[in-house]
């Protein structure tokens, strides 16, 4: 499916890093990081193994500390944010695991269920109900409401894992590898939910992923990770129109070989 055209506002953003740093003992990986995400955007993180993406998500998340700088999502500074306070900023952040992360004792329906009830203990039955048939038919999985994770696909399972992240109607997505692991066909299904996830919840959403495939069907924007920094930024043609050696190979790999 062709990306459609989104409702970006480039003149509003939903997350601002300046300077970002984060090390791990010598292990220096964020080495001042500069970074917009805009209203209604799909931005690709696209950067080799080990170069910090799932590490600044999760910072972005306040699941991780950074050392120094600043990082502003939807106007507050998690950096120095309080506990109870990144807890309801967590609310707006939906974070889609590379492994679903689903309940594999609990039913479809129960998984779904899992972080409403836990977040929203004054909803009644009859809207935890709505809820979950409406996020299921976003996902186009209404027929496995009963079943148990282990009955699913790999690409069903990623679809149920981002609907349990939908039904808390975030306004942030943040994709870690969404189609890693998954067939070819697979992969286009799950690029074309998460650019109707865009359209339909009007997320701004961050994919990291390795599959050119995904950064171009999905991105709106592309950034690559490089040596610590975002050292590339812009439409898919535009950041593979280089002789960079540290980035051709990203392009060359998934489309010449
Ligand atoms: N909690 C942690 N403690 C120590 N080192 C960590 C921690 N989290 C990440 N690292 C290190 O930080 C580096 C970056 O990890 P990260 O998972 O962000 O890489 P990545 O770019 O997402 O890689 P990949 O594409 O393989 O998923 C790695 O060297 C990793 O070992």
């Amino acid at each position: 499916m062709k990306k459609p055209t989104g409702h970006i506002d480039y003149n509003d953003t939903v997350i601002n890093i300046r300077g970002l740093k984060k090390s791990f003992g010598d292990l220096h990986i964020l080495r001042g990081v500069d970074l917009d995400l805009y209203q209604g955007e799909n931005l690709v993180v696209l950067g080799r193994s080990g170069m910090g993406k799932s590490v600044l998500i999760k910072i972005i998340s306040g699941l991780l500390k950074a050392d120094s700088g600043s990082v502003k999502v939807l106007g507050r500074e998690v950096t120095t944010i309080s506990d109870r306070d990144l807890q309801e900023l967590r609310l707006d952040i939906g974070f889609s695991f590379q492994n679903s992360a689903l309940y594999d004792s609990m039913t479809v329906r129960k998984n779904l269920e899992f972080p409403l009830v836990r977040n929203q203990p004054k909803l009644t039955r009859a809207e935890i109900d709505t809820a979950v048939e409406t996020v299921l038919d976003a996902v186009g999985l209404s027929q496995t409401i009963n079943q148990m994770p282990s009955e699913l696909s790999g690409g069903q399972r990623k679809r149920i894992g981002i609907a349990r992240t939908l039904i808390l109607q975030p306004k942030i997505m943040l994709y870690d590898e969404p189609t890693a692991g998954l067939d070819p066909i697979t992969c286009i299904e799950i690029n074309d939910l998460i650019n109707e996830v865009q359209q339909r919840y009007k997320t701004s959403s961050i994919i990291i992923t390795h599959d050119m495939t995904c950064a171009k069907s999905t991105g709106d924007r592309i950034a690559i990770l490089l040596d610590g920094q975002f050292q590339r930024q812009g439409n898919f043609d535009e950041v593979f129109d280089t002789d960079d050696s540290r980035v051709k190979p990203f392009y060359d790999y998934n489309f010449i070989q």
